[in-house]
């Protein structure tokens, strides 16, 4: 019987199980959507056993609708929403906090006094990030600081802290196993990314006891089995690991020194993989491990973008422009410009690299003779535009030309999009064969690991282009469109 990988792809709004067979073809892919929780402005939040509940269902659900056995499965690989944070206790398994979303804003006070003690630098140099709530170390100091008794049980090795592919595999393993994998614990702000270990002096600032950090792994090695009480009912190995944007990166096959891919969902993440350098940032971008495969870390320049298509959601859901996101591309191309107007949504602030976080939305440009239709353009043009940002930051920083952008995501079927954004670049921009990138990624990791596929170079192969864009406008119009952007974020960063 034909054996595939099943991949768990664990996001921010929903779980997904998906299946690879050898030819990294997609058999089947089952989705489950869970609950956000925003307990306070600022704040969002997740139920972590509804997490587990929905990765349990998703799994249910692709082996049942598509005929599988769990026989046919070889291993299991993990990618994942990344930074949220999870605190449990070892006895129990039970949560002792919801999971902290990597969006949430809650710790902005205890940031703002570790700024406050100039300690920024020290952060970057050990960790690769910037000193932002979006990081999972100050995520823990709160959980410890707020919940009664919470400290005490940590400090006596009764508490347990996660990024969500230690609480799955935790869970899966019927709490055998507690892994995380270089990806995942270059996101936590507690992890020092030179030294490849957890910063005794970071967690002593921040007093997380390190007893409760999980045992950091390669992104592609057995970690355990799936233990037969679980609905497998059978020991299935746990293979691979990374969080989604890397695990993105690898599935985009951007294996090699100075290749990038950037994802177009709720936000934009844009990464290049700088080999086993790790280039240090002076343009506000995040160094991040992009993998550890055989005892060899590969390093990467990551720039966010906080709100990419999720401003496709606002004209849909919030001004009601739209009737789906897909029309966005129907508008956006009824017109030819979008005669002036800039739309600079800065909702939750301003990322990558501007790191703003008080800046907030707004519209220039505004005539008489405006419609709808260039506003809409205007709101898909600005997410090129970010876009550019982070990457002109990153030809800057890493001092590598990208000679083309490898596209993945949601939006990505937005053929105006696609095309402005190459425009802007002025450089070719590529959509994979499967915009799966972020599963396959974690698939090819599971994979390697249990001889599944052989090698990089043989996962390589199994992938090809779907279409590629080519710049089609002069340099000197996108130049003259990127300088009204620059000025609308500056206007915009102005008015507070
Ligand atoms: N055709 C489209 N044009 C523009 N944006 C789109 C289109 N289709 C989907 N989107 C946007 O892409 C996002 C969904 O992409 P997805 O990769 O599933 O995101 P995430 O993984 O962050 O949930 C939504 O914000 C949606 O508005
Ligand atoms: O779940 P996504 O796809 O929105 O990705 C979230 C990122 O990992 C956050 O860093």
């Amino acid at each position: 019987m034909e054996k595939y990988v099943l991949s768990i792809d664990q996001g921010t709004t929903s779980s997904r199980a998906v299946l690879f067979n050898k030819q990294g073809e997609l058999i089947h892919s089952a989705q489950s959507e869970f609950k956000q929780f925003y307990p306070q402005s600022g704040w969002v939040e997740h139920n972590p056993s509804e997490i587990w509940g929905s990765v349990l269902s998703v799994i249910a659900a692709v082996l049942t609708e598509s005929g599988t056995k769990e026989t046919q499965i070889d291993s299991i690989g993990i990618t994942n929403q990344r930074e949220t944070t999870i605190v449990w206790n070892r006895h129990t398994g039970k949560p002792i906090y919801p999971a902290i979303v990597w969006q949430s804003r809650q710790t902005q006070p205890i940031v703002n006094e570790l700024k406050r003690q100039n300690l920024e630098q020290w952060f970057q140099d050990k960790t690769g990030l910037l000193l932002d709530p979006y990081f999972s170390g100050t995520k823990v100091k709160w959980i410890l600081d707020q919940v009664e008794g919470a400290r005490e049980q940590a400090e006596n090795g009764e508490l347990l802290f996660g990024t969500v592919d230690s609480w799955l595999i935790w869970n899966l393993t019927a709490g055998k196993v507690h892994v995380t994998d270089y990806t995942n614990a270059s996101r936590t702000l507690l992890y020092n990314i030179f030294e490849l270990q957890w910063d005794a002096e970071i967690c002593e600032m921040l007093q997380v006891p390190m007893a409760m950090l999980p045992e950091v792994k390669s992104s592609s090695e057995i970690y355990g089995k799936t233990d037969k009480s679980t609905f497998f009912g059978q020991e299935i190995p746990i293979a691979g690991i990374a969080g989604d944007q890397q695990a993105a990166l690898f599935g985009q096959n951007c294996t090699e020194k100075g290749m990038a891919k950037n994802t177009y969902g709720t936000g934009c993440f844009l990464l290049m993989n700088t080999g086993e350098k790790a280039v240090k940032s002076s343009n506000g971008l995040l160094t991040t491990i992009a993998w550890g495969i055989d005892g060899k870390v590969s390093y990467a320049l990551e720039g966010s973008v906080f709100v990419a298509g999720s401003a496709v959601q606002w004209l849909r859901d919030g001004l009601r422009m739209l009737k789906t996101a897909a029309d966005s591309e129907t508008y956006a191309k009824r017109v030819p410009s979008t005669d002036g107007v800039y739309v600079v949504p800065a909702f939750v602030g301003l990322g990558t690299p501007y790191w703003d976080s008080d800046a907030r939305g707004a519209i220039f440009g505004l005539t008489r003779g405006t419609e709808k239709e260039h506003f809409v353009r205007a709101t898909l043009e600005s997410l090129a535009y970010q876009t550019k940002d982070v990457l002109d930051c990153m030809e800057q920083d890493s001092g590598i030309e990208i000679d083309m952008l490898r596209a993945d995501g949601g939006a990505v079927s937005n053929d105006f999009l696609m095309q402005f954004q190459s425009d802007i670049l002025q450089k070719n921009v590529e959509l994979a064969r499967l915009n799966e990138t972020t599963a396959l990624g974690a698939a090819f990791l599971a994979g390697l690991a249990t001889g599944f596929w052989n090698s990089i170079e043989d996962v390589c192969n199994l992938s090809s282009v779907q279409k590629e864009y080519s710049p089609q406008m002069e340099k000197a119009t996108t130049d003259e469109l990127y300088g009204g952007w620059k000025k609308a974020v500056a206007a915009t960063r102005h008015f507070k």
